[in-house]
Parts: structure tokens; sequence; C-alpha cells
């Protein structure tokens, strides 16, 4: 009898055990749902609290402002000048940047993760361009006429002013590919301690549709802030070409490109410390409206160099390197007849490798003439490209 007792007292004890067990494992069970539950719990808070908080206006960083306040362009339109929360890394806030204003669009809260804004990425800005007058071959004309028309009244308005005369607002540089168009208006802006702006027109017609009339716009206002300042349009024939035809949404984009751009030229006066210098190699596509008396109204040409240029531009580059002494800068100039400014820096540069290949130090007559033939080759292939394209398009 005794062992039956013991048999239940132990059935009971093993039962009790068992029970612990479950309810222990019913315990862990609720304790990680309850842990699931909170995280959920935080999750809608932090859902409902986004979805409370007031949105945040996007802008983009125009400039930093001497006392530390920022000039920003807001989504919402306008141009502000904002503060900066204590919080944020004052070095993160750059031109170019994007940000998040608070409501009120009076302080920075936060500095969003970069894309590229298109005014940035379209222009080349150099504050000190450092290219003068010196390191350009057989140009005297053009520089002579630059000097007058966009460096002198940069820095003396006030003759213009006294003797009753508008200076031009916009000079045109025409002429063939690698003449040095770029470098003399890069120039002027040195020698007039002019920031220069850089913006290629086909650049802003071609990839950034939709935003073309904006990117002047933003341009303009840019150079004014930055002024002195040059803006330099190259190849201003891919906005500034007459059109027959302007059916397409592509050709309407550029006519509002084009059209933005007069209106810039039409509202600023002569003598504002910004200049427009304008470039192509196709002044005989422009739109005669670009030409009209107060818009381009200087035109310059930048033709090939003649014997004496050339002559010039080689002693340019061939005075910073080392060459043998008889060098003969007329033979050099006759044999590279038709060649740019571009292709005679080219040729400089073709003859060095020669004599670098050869283990020399110092370039020779014959490494000058062999370059010169090179190059020759490398143009006429360029041409005939050139022409089968025009021939099969
Ligand atoms: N007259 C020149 N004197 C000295 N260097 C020159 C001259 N012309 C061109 N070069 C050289 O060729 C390079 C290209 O010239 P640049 O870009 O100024 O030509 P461009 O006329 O603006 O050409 P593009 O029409 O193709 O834009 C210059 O950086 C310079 O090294």
């Amino acid at each position: 009898m005794s062992g039956d007792f013991d048999t239940i007292r132990d059935a009971s004890s093993s039962d009790e055990v068992q029970l612990v067990r479950l309810l222990e494992e019913k315990i862990k069970s609720l304790q990680i749902e309850i842990e699931n539950l909170r995280k959920e719990l935080n999750y809608y808070k932090a859902e409902m609290e986004k979805m409370l908080s007031p949105p945040l206006i996007e802008a983009v960083v125009l400039d930093v402002l001497p006392d530390g306040r920022v000039l920003v362009r807001s989504s919402s339109g306008p141009n502000l000048v904002v503060n900066v929360a204590s919080h944020i890394d004052q070095k993160l806030i750059k031109p170019g940047v994007s940000v998040a204003l608070n409501q009120r669009g009076s302080t920075i809260l936060e500095v969003l993760p970069q894309k590229e804004d298109p005014i940035v990425k379209t222009m080349e800005i150099v504050e000190k361009p450092n290219v003068t007058y010196s390191e350009i071959g057989g140009l005297e004309e053009q520089i002579k006429e630059l000097r007058e028309v966009v460096e002198l009244p940069l820095k003396k308005p006030e003759i213009f002013r006294e003797i009753g005369v508008e200076p031009p607002k916009g000079v045109l540089l025409y002429g063939p590919p690698g003449t040095g168009k770029t470098m003399l208006a890069k120039a002027v802006a040195t020698e007039s301690n002019a920031v220069f702006i850089h913006v290629v027109a086909s650049e802003f017609a071609q990839k950034f549709v939709g935003e073309g009339a904006r990117i002047v716009r933003e341009l303009f206002e840019m150079a004014k802030r930055k002024a002195p300042s040059i803006i330099f349009i190259d190849e201003i024939d891919a906005i500034g070409a007459k059109r027959i035809d302007i059916g397409t949404s592509g050709e309407r984009e550029i006519q509002r490109t084009l059209m933005q751009l007069l209106a810039e030229l039409d509202g600023f006066n002569p003598l504002d410390n910004v200049k427009i210098i304008a470039a192509t190699n196709r002044i005989d596509i422009l739109d005669p409206a670009l030409l009209r008396p107060g818009r381009f109204d200087r035109i310059i040409e930048v033709p090939l160099p003649d014997f004496r240029g050339r002559t010039e531009i080689f002693n340019i580059y061939l005075k910073k390197m080392k060459v043998e002494d008889n060098i003969n800068l007329e033979l050099l100039s006759q044999l590279s007849e038709g060649f740019s400014g571009a292709d005679i820096k080219n040729v400089c540069v073709e003859a060095a490798y020669m004599a670098i290949r050869d283990g020399r130090n110092k370039v020779t007559m014959k490494d000058l003439v062999d370059a010169i033939t090179k190059i020759n080759v490398k143009r006429n292939n360029m041409e005939s490209m050139k022409e089968r394209r025009e021939k099969y398009s």
C-alpha cells in the first residue's frame, strides 16, 4: 500500500515540475511578445510623430555671408537669408549644398544628402583666374579691344559715366575652335580682378531639360552677387541659333532659354560690374536678336593665327621648355600654316614626348618638325571624319 502512495507522490511531484516548466516557457514567450509589441508601439509612435511634425522646407545654399548667416534659394521660391542651428557643423554649409529649413524658413535644421544641383553642375566658377595677356600669342588687336570694352568699364565705370557713353553689355567672340577665345575671356577676368563664371550653353540646353531658363536666371543672379564678374557663355549657338521651326518640345525649351537670356541682357545696366562674353564657332547661324544693340553689340573676330601669330605662340610655349639653341621659329611657323593656337600647343607637347621617349632632356628642331607632321595627320583625319559625318548625316 505504501508503495502506491509513493507512486502517487512521485507522480504529483513530477507533474508539478512539468507545470513549473510549462509556466516558465509561457512567461518567456509572453515576455518576447511584450518586447515585440513594445517595438511595434515605438514604431507607430515614431510614425505618428513624423506625420504630426511640420514639413521642412528644402533649400540650396547660395553663399555664406561674412556674418555667418547663409543665403539660400528655397524650393518654395524666394532667396532667403537664414541662420544655422547650433547643432549643425558650419563647415558643411557650402554653396550648392542642399539643406532643410524650419517651417518658418528662418533656420537651417539639417544638411540633406547631396544631390547635384544643375546650376552648380553647369558652371565653372574661378574666383581668381590666373591667365595673363602675355600668355596669349597673336591676338594684340583683340586684347586691345577687350581691354577697352570690358576691362576699363569694370575697373573705371566713372570714366564712362562722366563722359556719358555706355559701354557694350555683351561681347561676342567668334572664330574657329582652339584659337584662344576662352583664354582671352579668362585673361580679361584676371586683369580686371573679376570672378570668371564659365558656362557651356550646349550643356544647359541638353542636359537640364525644363531648367534652361531657370539656370540662365540664376546665372545672372550669381554673377551680380559675385561682382565684379565676367560670365563667359561658350558655344552660344547651342541656344542662340536662329530657328525656322520650333515645333518640338526640345526646340521650345531652347527657345525659352534664349528668351530668358535676352531678358537678362536687356534687364541689366551696362555699368553694373558684370560683363558677358559669349563665344561661337558659328556666327553665321546666330539669331540676329542676340546681336541687337544693348545685347551682344560688340563682335570680335578671333581668327586662326597668321604667320606672326604662330611665331609668337611657338615662342610662348617653347620659352617654358628646355630646347636646343638652333630652334627656327619662322620655319616652324611656315610649316604650321592653318594651325590654331591649340594645335601649336599640341605640337610643343608632342615634341616634348618625342624627346622623353628618346631619353633626352632637350627638345630639338627635328622633334618639333616631326610633331608638326604628326599633328597635321591628326588634323586631316579629323577633317575627313567630320566631312564624312556631315555627308551621311
Ligand atoms: N592665341 C593663343 N595663344 C596661346 N595659346 C593658345 C592660343 N590659342 C589657343 N591656345 C591654347 O589652346 C588652348 C585652347 O584654347 P581656347 O580654349 O582658348 O580656344 P577656344 O577658341 O575657346 O576654343 P573652342 O572654340 O574650341 O572653345 C588654350 O588653353 C591654350 O593652351
